[in-house]
């Protein structure tokens, strides 16, 4: 097989390789634009709630007001941290990263499902079931995320509050404080665009789990693993060490000259299918800038915009939305280990439909490899079985 295949046959991380159909978004470079289920994403991020956005991810159509109170009635009610979970995040080293906590937490919280078959296919593991299991799954990880970050701070878990919405909810959950409506719509204005994009990695980790008839918390749980590289989710983290290693907009310059000539790669730029800009970059960057100006932090800002320009001049390349949400989250307090997580609690959405799509209209995913290892050799003295001589001999049409 491998002396078939050319080396430009090779399609090396699948670059340009399309495998599947999905209905769940569109991303479309050309037009620099990101549908969700037809809707831009800008369009959501101005005017919905993460619930409904949540819902039309999972549903194909923006929910009616009773079915939007129904979504957040059950999100609501199970919004507080199962006591063994916390108990098994308990049991973590307090520096553990916390991307490694919420996967061990999702992976605790599938555990704990013992309600009848795990497979995302077999019986009892219907449709309905898996999505029942997203929507609980997603109404838990923001108490996850929260603790993650009080427990590094030592402080005691905050109990969720049934009288505020998601996003609003997340942020007293972390902080233990009510947050002001400008932080809270730029928050979720951040959660909605984090929330679905086609085949990326993490999706396609997620799809390919799923297409093993694996179960819905597995699949999530290798999805999670995915996402925490710095090439992909993990680059929001990395943006603001980024920031701190440079300091100020007037360093700019001989940072970039020092990252460039040691072959960096400059995190929250660049994207392996936008090549002309994020089509998420510029509503997040309008959050940002509303964050700017109610923190009063106009240095974030110069350096955002001195590291962007001189980087865009220099090699053409541009920002992805980790660049703009990274010091986001920053000015909303979020300690930078919290970031990836926070793009979790978010993607789950977008993963769980993937996983309820793949399911549906499954096919095993299994590409196959050009071999380039040594040339067949042999231990010496042994010698084939009759069976292994039979099965060597086998006609090919028997196959
Ligand atoms: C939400 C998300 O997951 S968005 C992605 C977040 N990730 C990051 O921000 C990490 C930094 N960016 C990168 O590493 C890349 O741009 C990726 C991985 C996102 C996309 O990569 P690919 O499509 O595989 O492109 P690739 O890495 O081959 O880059 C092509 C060229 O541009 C250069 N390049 C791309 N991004 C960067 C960058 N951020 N800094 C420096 N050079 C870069 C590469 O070095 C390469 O140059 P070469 O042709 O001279 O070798
Ligand atoms: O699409 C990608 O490759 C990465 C990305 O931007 C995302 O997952 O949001």
């Amino acid at each position: 097989m491998s002396d078939e295949i050319k080396p430009e046959d090779i399609k090396k991380g699948l670059a340009g390789v399309v495998v599947d159909y999905t209905a769940v978004s569109k991303v479309n470079p050309e037009t620099n634009s990101l549908l969700y289920r037809g809707y831009p994403v800008q369009e959501l991020a101005a005017t919905q709630p993460f619930e409904a956005v949540a819902y039309l991810l999972w549903n194909g159509e923006l929910p009616t007001a009773e079915q939007l109170a129904e979504l957040r009635k059950v999100e609501r009610e199970n919004r507080p941290l199962a006591d063994n979970v916390k108990a098994v995040i308990d049991l973590l080293p307090t520096d553990a990263h916390p991307m490694d906590e919420v996967r061990t937490a999702v992976s605790a919280i599938g555990a704990n499902d013992t309600s009848g078959a795990k497979s995302v296919m077999e019986a009892g593991g219907t449709a309905e079931d898996n999505l029942a299991r997203s929507i609980r799954l997603y109404a838990a990880l923001p108490a996850i995320v929260a603790y993650g970050q009080r427990r590094r701070r030592g402080e005691e878990v905050v109990e969720p509050r049934d009288d505020l919405d998601y996003a609003a909810n997340f942020l007293w959950m972390t902080f233990g404080e009510e947050a002001d409506p400008l932080v809270v719509d730029a928050f979720n204005r951040s959660m909605i665009l984090y929330a679905e994009h086609s085949f990326n990695a993490s999706t396609f980790t997620a799809r390919v789990v799923t297409s093993t008839m694996s179960d819905l918390y597995s699949a999530i749980t290798a999805a999670i693993g995915a996402l925490k590289g710095p090439l992909h989710g993990g680059a929001n983290e990395a943006v603001l060490h980024v920031f701190d290693e440079i300091g100020s907009a007037e360093n700019v310059k001989p940072w970039l000259d020092k990252a460039l000539a040691e072959k960096r790669k400059i995190m929250g730029f660049g994207h392996r299918v936008y090549k002309r800009g994020d089509s998420r970059v510029p509503t997040m960057k309008d959050a940002l800038d509303s964050l700017v100006e109610h923190y009063d932090r106009q240095d974030v800002l110069e350096l955002y915009t001195a590291l962007e320009s001189e980087f865009v001049e220099r090699k053409g390349i541009y920002p992805n939305l980790d660049y703009p949400s990274g010091p986001a989250y920053n000015l909303i307090g979020f300690d930078t280990l919290t970031f990836t997580p926070l793009f979790v609690a978010s993607r789950v959405t977008g993963w769980s439909a993937h996983v309820l799509e793949q399911a549906a209209s499954n096919a095993l995913i299994r590409p196959l490899s050009a071999y380039n290892g040594p040339d067949e050799r042999h231990i010496e003295g042994y010698v084939a079985t009759e069976t292994e001589k039979e099965a060597l001999e086998r006609p090919e049409e028997s196959a």
